[in-house]
């Protein structure tokens, strides 16, 4: 596929899992001090003169707004971070108080409920198990930085399903009459927002459908009519925006709530760059509908329902202290990798979004054959590299063209590989492409009739016995082919701490079946997927993979 197509397809699969993530946030710094006079005068000249007159406005409104304790305070709080740097301390401050785990001893509290969900003891073979999306709200002041922290979970949750919904998406759209007076309506009081649909749109996402969100503009004050952004179940949602703690059912509905806490003086210097920038709007409209309705409200709303923060983030994306602890609970919450905390020999490689895309396009039923055999050949080669990474090694040094003596390692030698027919063969390339010569073993098992008789069909190399095996498979199901060949394996005196299952993606059940048989075998996997049906197939799986890769599926 061409490097631009391949790009689409990846903004395209991220859009479909992280909808409202900002890719361009992903790739340059995020943050520009707004504060420091050269990025405001970098504005101002990119705008026309527009912003030209700010500064002044800004004087006046700084002076009547913070004064100097804010800023003292401020910088106090930065002092404290820079010497504390390294240490993971610093999360609110101290006139809040609040915990970062909140309500774990309360057993009604859904954090408690999922932490309990998750407990090894549980039976995790039913899918009762599920667990259903965690919802986290963000609150704070406009231009807080309430999008800017979301997104940056986001990127440090990219192994995870998240996906961001902004309160923003439920204004009502302006009648007539509200329209031709735009500047005397409120938008920051909570009639402003359709908190009907907003509770129906989550209650729908809590439940792992999928929903619309309405599109809104905030330049002529309206929903976009034609349009909708389609927001996908996913393991994780952010509802972010000014008042989405102000109703309690919403609030009822959060597993966790995060309240971003930004100077004011700061949040309107964002405000006037942003709406002049982004919204369409002139210096003294923003100025007015400052003064008029946002701080009013924000002292009304907003700032009292601070109250009900789990975590308050000061400084919003500059503090990275807090959203690395609030990432690290989230992780902690979710358990989706309770599996390799149960079996500590299940590994699933590190995702990125160069594995979310080319799991994205193996996924998806209407790839072509080429696209499907080289996004998989890709996928393979990792999981085989990673799979060599748990061989053995012993020290080597090596003399370099400087002279010098540089201490390494040497590659384990006894080794083969073992495909599984057929679709394990597919497999074997990416093997032979890392291991110069490896020498591999097939294992066809084969179901005779419908009383549960398997004809077994090998062929493996005379001193496996000797051998550490990749044992290869691309999908591991339910576990039963695996299991009939780590048997035969076994039986040909292959110890089961030598065996190394290497698959694309594994369903829990066959990880189960298979670690419970035999905890001393190692897993290593690309992406572990939800579960089996009832017809015993992957979901949301990738179809029978070795008609996928081997052209016979039509
Ligand atoms: N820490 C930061 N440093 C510099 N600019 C920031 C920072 N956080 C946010 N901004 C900028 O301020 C504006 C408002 O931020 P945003 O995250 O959209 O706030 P909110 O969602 O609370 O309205 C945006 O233009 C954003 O780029
Ligand atoms: N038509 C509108 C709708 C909303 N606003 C302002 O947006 C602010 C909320 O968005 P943030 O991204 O800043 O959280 C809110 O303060 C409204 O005043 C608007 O100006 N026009």
């Amino acid at each position: 596929m061409p490097e631009k197509a391949m790009d689409e397809a990846m903004e395209a699969a991220a859009g479909a899992h992280f909808s409202g993530l900002r890719l361009d946030s992903l790739r340059l710094p995020i943050h520009s001090d707004p504060s420091s006079p050269s990025s405001a005068r970098a504005a101002a000249f990119h705008h026309g003169g527009e912003l030209d007159s700010i500064d002044n406005h800004l004087q006046h409104f700084h002076n009547g707004l913070s004064g100097g304790m804010a800023s003292l305070q401020t910088k106090v709080g930065d002092m404290i971070s820079q010497q504390l740097h390294g240490h993971r301390v610093v999360l609110g401050n101290q006139h809040h108080r609040l915990p970062l785990l909140a309500n774990h001893s309360d057993p009604s509290s859904p954090l408690s409920a999922r932490a309990m969900a998750v407990h090894p003891s549980d039976d995790l073979d039913s899918p009762d198990n599920l667990l259903p999306p965690f919802l986290i709200g963000v609150s704070g002041g406009t231009a807080s930085g309430k999008t800017t922290v979301c997104d940056m979970i986001i990127q440090q949750l990219h192994d995870h399903r998240v996906v961001l919904v902004n309160q923003d998406s439920f204004y009502r759209g302006l009648t007539a009459e509200e329209s031709k007076r735009v500047s005397e309506y409120n938008f920051d009081h909570p009639d402003a927002f359709d908190t009907e649909q907003l509770l129906e749109c989550i209650g729908k996402l809590k439940c792992g459908l999928s929903v619309n969100v309405p599109i809104y503009d905030f330049k002529n004050h309206r929903r976009c009519k034609e349009s909708f952004r389609k927001v996908n179940a996913s393991d994780v949602i952010i509802l972010e925006g000014i008042l989405v703690f102000h109703d309690s059912r919403v609030r009822k509905m959060m597993d966790m709530k995060i309240f971003v806490d930004t100077d004011a003086d700061i949040r309107l210097t964002r405000r006037i760059r942003r709406d002049i920038v982004e919204r369409g709007r002139d210096v003294n409209s923003v100025l007015e509908q400052y003064t008029k309705f946002v701080k009013p409200a924000f002292d009304d709303f907003v700032l009292p329902s601070k109250k009900y923060a789990d975590v308050i983030i000061p400084r919003g994306g500059d503090n990275h202290v807090a959203i690395d602890l609030i990432v690290q609970h989230i992780r902690t919450k979710l358990g989706q990798h309770d599996l390799c905390k149960i079996y500590p020999n299940v590994f699933i490689i590190q995702s990125t979004f160069q594995i979310r895309g080319m799991h994205t396009l193996i996924r998806d039923q209407n790839i072509t054959t080429p696209d499907f055999v080289f996004y998989s050949d890709r996928l393979i080669r990792l999981v085989v590299e990673h799979g060599l990474g748990h061989l053995p090694f012993t020290e080597k040094q090596v003399v370099t063209p400087t002279g010098s003596v540089y201490t390494g390692v040497d590659f384990c030698k006894k080794l083969c590989g073992v495909s599984i027919i057929r679709s394990g063969e597919s497999m074997e390339n990416a093997l032979r492409a890392c291991c110069k010569g490896i020498k591999i073993g097939k294992i066809l098992i084969h179901r005779d009739g419908d009383n549960g008789k398997q004809l077994i069909y090998e062929k493996l190399p005379n001193d496996i016995s000797e051998r550490h095996v990749l044992l290869l498979d691309p999908v591991l199901a339910t576990g039963n082919s695996a299991i009939k060949a780590i048997e035969v394996l076994i039986q040909k005196g292959v110890p089961e701490k030598r065996i190394i299952f290497l698959n694309l993606i594994s369903a829990p059940e066959g990880i189960h079946c298979v670690c419970k048989r035999f905890p001393f075998l190692k897993i290593v996997t690309s992406e572990i997927d939800a579960a089996l049906n009832e017809e015993y197939r992957v979901i949301p799986g990738l179809g029978e993979f070795g008609d996928r890769y081997f052209g016979t599926d039509d």
